[in-house]
Order: C-alpha cells, then sequence, then structure tokens
C-alpha cells in the first residue's frame, strides 16, 4: 500500500505545482465549492494512477487544485463510498494520498439524514463527533507505521481548533448552523424507522454513508479534521415521505450555497 501510495503523490508531484495544506472531500452535490477555486487544474480520478473510480450519480470523479482566497486548497469532487463495493482501504486511499502529499488540514463534508428532530433539511451541522456504525474499521489489518500508530487515539478526533474557527466565520458572516453527532452506516439503504430510532438513543444527530472512514486514516495520520453534514432531509420516520438520492442531491445543490460560503470563508483562515 505505501509504494501504491508514493506512486499516486509522485504522479501528482509531476502534474501540479501546487502543494496545498488544506484538502476538502465534497459530500453529495456539494460539488458547486469547485466554483470557489480559482486557478483551477483538475484532474479525473481516471488518470491518477492506483485511484479508484467514483460511481455515484452527483459525484464528479475529480481532483480539483487551485486557489481559495489565495490559499492553495485540494478539493476532491466524488468520493468512494464503501456500498458501491470498494474496500475500506479503497474507500480511503485519497486520505493516505493527501497525506503523503503534504495535506495538514482536512475539511470532509456529506449529504446527512436529520436525526435530531430540531434540524430541517437544509441545516447545516457542524461535526463535533462521530458513530461508527459500518460494522468495521479502515485501519483493521497488519498496521504500517510509515503512515501512523496501531492503536490511534481519538479523543479529539475533530479538531477544536477547527471547530472554532468555523464557528466564528459562521457568526461573523451570519450563516446558520448546529453542531452535532455524525453517524455512519453501510448503506445503500436508507434506514429503517426502528434503526433511526436505535440510532437516536446511540447519539446520533445526523445519519449519512461516507465520512468515517476518511476520518478515521485522517485522524490515524495525523491531520487536523474539520466536518460539516449539509441535512438534506429528515431520518425516516421524522420524515413523513420516502428518500430518494435525487431529492439528496436537489437539497444539497439547494444548500449548497451557504455551506460553500462558509468552507470558502473558514478555508481563509486556516
Ligand atoms: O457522499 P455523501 O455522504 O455526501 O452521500 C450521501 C450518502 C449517500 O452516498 C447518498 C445517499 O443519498 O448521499
Ligand atoms: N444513511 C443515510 N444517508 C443519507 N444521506 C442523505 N440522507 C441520508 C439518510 O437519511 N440516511
Amino acid at each position: 500500500m505505501y509504494d501504491k501510495v508514493m506512486e499516486t503523490v509522485t504522479y501528482l508531484n509531476e502534474k501540479v505545482a501546487y502543494r496545498p495544506k488544506v484538502a476538502i472531500i465534497l459530500g453529495s452535490g456539494l460539488g458547486d465549492l469547485v466554483d470557489y477555486i480559482e486557478e483551477k487544474v483538475e484532474i479525473s480520478y481516471e488518470e491518477i494512477p492506483n485511484f479508484p473510480v467514483s460511481t455515484v450519480a452527483g459525484h464528479a470523479g475529480q481532483l480539483v487544485f487551485g486557489k481559495i482566497g489565495g490559499v492553495e486548497v485540494l478539493a476532491m469532487k466524488g468520493r468512494f463510498h464503501y456500498y458501491e463495493g470498494y474496500d475500506m482501504k479503497q474507500v480511503t486511499y485519497p486520505v493516505y494520498v493527501m497525506k503523503q502529499f503534504g495535506i495538514e488540514n482536512i475539511i470532509v463534508s456529506n449529504a446527512a439524514g436529520g436525526a435530531n428532530s430540531t434540524f430541517k433539511p437544509g441545516t447545516l451541522m457542524l461535526i463535533t463527533d462521530h458513530i461508527n456504525a459500518f460494522g468495521t474499521n479502515p485501519l483493521i489489518g497488519k498496521n504500517d507505521e510509515r503512515f501512523g500508530p496501531r492503536f490511534p487515539d481519538m479523543s479529539e478526533t475533530y479538531t477544536k481548533k477547527l471547530q472554532e474557527l468555523a464557528k466564528t466565520t459562521a457568526k461573523e458572516m451570519g450563516i446558520d448552523y448546529r453542531e452535532g453527532v455524525y453517524l455512519g452506516t453501510t448503506g445503500p439503504t436508507y434506514e429503517t424507522a426502528a434503526e433511526v430510532r436505535a440510532f437516536i438513543s446511540m447519539g446520533a444527530d445526523a445519519i449519512g454513508m461516507s465520512t468515517v472512514p476518511e476520518v478515521i486514516i485522517a485522524n490515524y495520520t495525523g491531520m487536523n479534521i474539520l466536518g460539516i453534514s449539509c441535512i438534506t432531509n429528515m431520518a425516516t420516520g421524522i420524515a413523513k415521505e420516502a428518500h430518494s438520492h435525487e431529492a439528496v442531491v436537489e437539497i444539497a445543490k439547494r444548500t449548497g450555497n451557504e455551506f460553500c460560503r462558509w468552507v470558502a470563508e473558514t478555508v481563509k483562515k486556516i
């Protein structure tokens, strides 16, 4: 794995002059953030050695390098989900690459269902912590100490300093946000109402199908982490209507503007 990652990193180093310290993983329907990136260099996943290829509608499959307000960034437009059939090492492969490429701060985003009944579709939630309900862990297997320790601590997974920065920025910009715990499941089914009740009793405020594996690797490799969920629907049982991925992407795109403004301003201060 290490050699493969380094091969990908070498390719990127030769292909782009940018050396960003900040990366952003864009969730379903949140890809418009790339419109805030100037002097872009875009690379399709197919072109990148050892990179998996995204198959989900609403996910473009590109690394986008450039600048937001003068700050160099790397945005991942299209992520890899466990439910697509990738194994956990493939799902998290880009995060290993980012770390070796020099990324120190990662912003992870997602579209998620609201489990906290005080949320509504369109709510932006700053992730304060997560629950891994995937039933597996991307670090299972032999550990390579060149990436990180065998038993990573996760007592401050979502970096307090970045949370404070995002909160101050939101207040300055008049952006409304909530805070909460993201629970990640495998998908691709949306939850049953009974599962949502169980997840609420476990402490979930938002439920999604991504983010947790990437964050586990980002934490393991020693990155600062900021997470934002865009609540696109209320979770099953709280919502009156049935879910569809099309509706999720549609709401994420509609609320995406606030999300993009918030992330762009926060990036400038990192
Ligand atoms: O990549 P994210 O977590 O934003 O995508 C969400 C979860 C599923 O992939 C999909 C369900 O509609 O959207
Ligand atoms: N698991 C899950 N993922 C989502 N992504 C967007 N909405 C939802 C949801 O309600 N549940």
